[in-house]
């Protein structure tokens, strides 16, 4: 078992008067993917929405590399390290793949604010339409725009909601050869919440199976089959 990086102890979360997530306990590990899985409404998204802060935890303790950050709100836990890729993407559409990188910098000291190489190296085609309206880019386009937008804060956690959803077969496997590019540097915990089970299944060294807002099965690969994955998650 790898070292935990990121661990969250006993979280709870509440949208107003409802408690979507009931004590759940989750670990990801440097260079690792950790696939969070799950039907629809279980929770998953609302668990990323935690980890990054974007949503208010109601308790629980939240660790990163060592350090508590628990009571950190969204700005600060992205200035730690935590990337969120929402699901959706959430590009802005009127602003052009540069302004979109660069929004991922307000995070980031004034002197560290560049987009490295390395990341058009993943992405080329970003390189290609830097000056082109996101809302002009293709879904899978959008998809490597988010991803890339992540990367420029040069995080320590990075959190992706779906990077599957509504993308053409042959994007898809070039996210996943991006993803796996990113998990054999050895430097990120990725968590991925991702409904295409042999797509997870495929990247993933630990799954994390959600049930109505807690955590029903905890595992790794090789001792978790694709068979039982798909029967536990019951996609
Ligand atoms: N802003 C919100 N206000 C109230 N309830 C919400 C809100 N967002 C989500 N929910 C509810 O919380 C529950 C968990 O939703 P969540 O989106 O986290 O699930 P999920 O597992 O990611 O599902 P999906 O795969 O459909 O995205 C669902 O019952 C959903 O209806």
């Amino acid at each position: 078992m790898a070292d935990s990086f990121l661990s969250i102890r006993d979280l709870t979360l509440h949208y107003g008067g409802s408690q979507i997530l009931n004590g759940v306990d989750f670990d990801a590990a440097q260079g690792e993917v950790t696939c969070l899985m799950g039907t629809n409404g279980v929770g998953k998204t609302s668990l990323l929405k935690a980890l990054a802060g974007t949503h208010p935890r109601s308790g629980g303790d939240y660790d990163l590399d060592g350090q508590s950050i628990g009571k950190l709100k969204a700005f600060d836990l992205a200035r730690k390290g935590v990337a969120y890729v929402p699901q959706g993407r959430e590009i802005f559409p009127f602003l052009t793949v540069q302004e979109n990188l660069e929004t991922g910098f307000a995070c980031l000291p004034s002197g560290e604010r560049k987009v490295k190489d390395e990341i058009f190296d993943l992405f080329p085609i970003l390189k290609k339409f830097l000056q082109r309206r996101g809302g002009d880019l293709s879904g899978g386009q959008q998809q490597q725009l988010a991803i890339a937008r992540a990367l420029v804060s040069n995080p320590k956690v990075l959190l992706l909601d779906e990077p599957t959803e509504g993308i053409q077969p042959n994007v898809i496997q070039q996210i996943g050869g991006t993803i796996r590019i990113l998990k054999e540097r050895g430097n990120i915990a990725i968590v991925l919440v991702e409904q295409y089970l042999s797509f997870a299944y495929d990247l993933g060294d630990a799954f994390v199976v959600m049930e109505r807002g807690a955590v029903k099965l905890s595992a790794r690969k090789p001792e978790l089959s694709l068979e039982k994955l798909t029967a536990s998650t019951s996609l």
